[in-house]
């Protein structure tokens, strides 16, 4: 349990500079002949380096010892976990709905918490996501892990993370998200007040995450580049027996150190981990009529070759007013050439009048109907259209152009809802060639 509170330095992608020792980082260059305070120097990128200037990555790190200095790699064994492509595909067009993961009876860290639900594309081409929850009761102390298969982004549903990175501190509630860039050491404990965290991590293997342009809605609104928080630079200066657990190309593997790695004294770039509190996302909604499609609520987004397809989107169904006129206000029915994984943070999804829960999550492949169950058909259809305010809801969905291949584990889980393709089974047939 971890209990100070923590500074960040605002920004989307800033160029950021923090020393925690003064004269730490050095000035007008980046690997001076001797650096300060008898530091390493270390440079870590996040594209390749020659990608664009605008998508170009890196951060340089002024450390008590480089990262070079590990034992050998052994395998590991970590149950639950998987990437994509899967040894035998089991893709499936079957809508799936899953309750809530149970918090562990026995203690279980972060790493051993994490259950794959679905996964696509192809880790070792850097295409497509993994997407997993994870639930847990125990902090991570010596343990540490790096993921070299893809960026993190964690979405707390439960409880409150502190996040202890190379670079700093986040600490990260329900309904604030954090990214961990591919390839930051850190480890996860529960901040003070929470004994147990469960929420949902879109692992994305391709390109990083990046504001999605706004187009006619101009220079400002939905998520705002400053409300973006990376960490300021902290270290721990210890020596001791730690792990340090890496998953590569799909497996997991670990390292023996004998100091902590969080031993970054000083740092600048704009290759950082970050946070993002939710509720300064700016709504865009309509103020006429029909239900506008839900790329209007688009945080974050990873692009793929084909320029409007992602990768991945991270979208939001945020609390909002529904305004429309002679308008059917929930999502419609449709079927989309996109994929679409589901979870719950907190409130009501106004799609589903019951079964999707809060911790819950939901698959809807490529051209599989989905859509408002009976229940919300029938109340949304029915309903005086005054303006309302959908206040208790916080939604969100990994949106992808891959088909999701469900794990094993997710399909056979005893909290997978096997009667949910029912909730449509009850609507009926109104029409009537006599009444236009
Ligand atoms: O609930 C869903 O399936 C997600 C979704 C929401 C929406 O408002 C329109 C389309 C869509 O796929
Ligand atoms: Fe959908």
């Amino acid at each position: 349990m971890t209990t100070e509170t923590l500074e960040y330095q605002s920004g989307f992608r800033n160029h950021f500079s923090t020393e925690a020792l003064p004269g730490a980082l050095p000035i007008g260059q980046n690997s001076p002949q001797r650096c300060a305070y008898g530091l390493y120097a270390e440079q870590y990128t996040g594209s390749a380096f020659t990608a664009p200037r605008h998508q170009n990555l890196r951060s340089w790190l002024y450390r008590i010892r480089p990262s070079v200095v590990q034992s050998a790699y052994r395998p590991l064994a970590v149950e639950g976990v998987a990437t994509a492509p899967l040894a035998k595909p089991a893709a499936d067009p079957n809508q799936m709905r899953w309750d809530p993961l149970p918090v562990p009876a026995e203690p279980t860290d972060f790493v051993d918490g994490l259950l794959s639900i679905a996964v696509n594309g192809d880790a070792g081409t850097q295409a497509g996501c993994g997407v997993h929850v994870y639930a847990f009761n125990r902090d991570m102390t010596e343990r540490f892990f790096y993921n070299a298969d893809g960026e993190l982004l964690i979405v707390p549903q439960l409880g409150t993370l502190r996040l202890r990175t190379e670079l700093g501190e986040l600490q990260v509630k329900g309904g604030e998200i954090a990214v961990i860039p591919r390839g930051i050491k850190f480890q996860v404990r529960l901040a003070e007040g929470s004994d147990a965290a469960r929420g949902y991590i879109c692992e994305n293997y391709g390109s990083p995450l990046e504001l999605p342009g706004l187009g006619p809605i101009g220079a400002n609104g939905l998520a705002n580049p400053r409300d973006f928080q990376s960490p300021v630079a902290s270290y721990e200066d210890l020596e001791g027996e730690y792990e340090l657990v890496a998953k590569f190309s799909g497996r997991f593997w670990v390292t023996q150190l004998d100091h902590s790695p969080l031993d970054v004294v000083a740092w600048h770039g704009n290759y950082a981990p970050y946070k993002y509190d939710l509720a300064h996302f700016n709504t865009i909604n309509t103020v006429s009529f029909d239900h506008p499609d839900p790329s209007i609520f688009t945080v974050l987004t990873s692009a793929s070759d084909t320029p409007g397809m992602a990768n991945l989107d991270f979208v939001i169904f945020p609390p909002r007013w529904m305004v429309a006129e002679n308008t059917f206000r929930p999502p419609y029915f449709h079927r989309n050439l996109m994929s679409e994984f589901m979870g719950l943070i907190h409130g009501e999804y106004d799609a589903k009048a019951e079964g999707f829960l809060p911790g819950g999550a939901s698959l809807h492949n490529c051209m599989s109907p989905h859509g408002p169950d009976a229940d919300t058909f029938e109340k949304a259809s029915n309903a005086e259209l005054a303006p309302q305010h959908q206040g208790d809801t916080l939604a969100f969905m990994f949106e992808s152009r891959y088909v999701y291949h469900p794990t094993e584990a997710a399909l056979d889980a005893e909290i997978r809802q096997r009667d949910y393709v029912d909730v449509w089974s009850t609507l009926r047939s109104h029409f009537d060639p006599e009444q236009p």
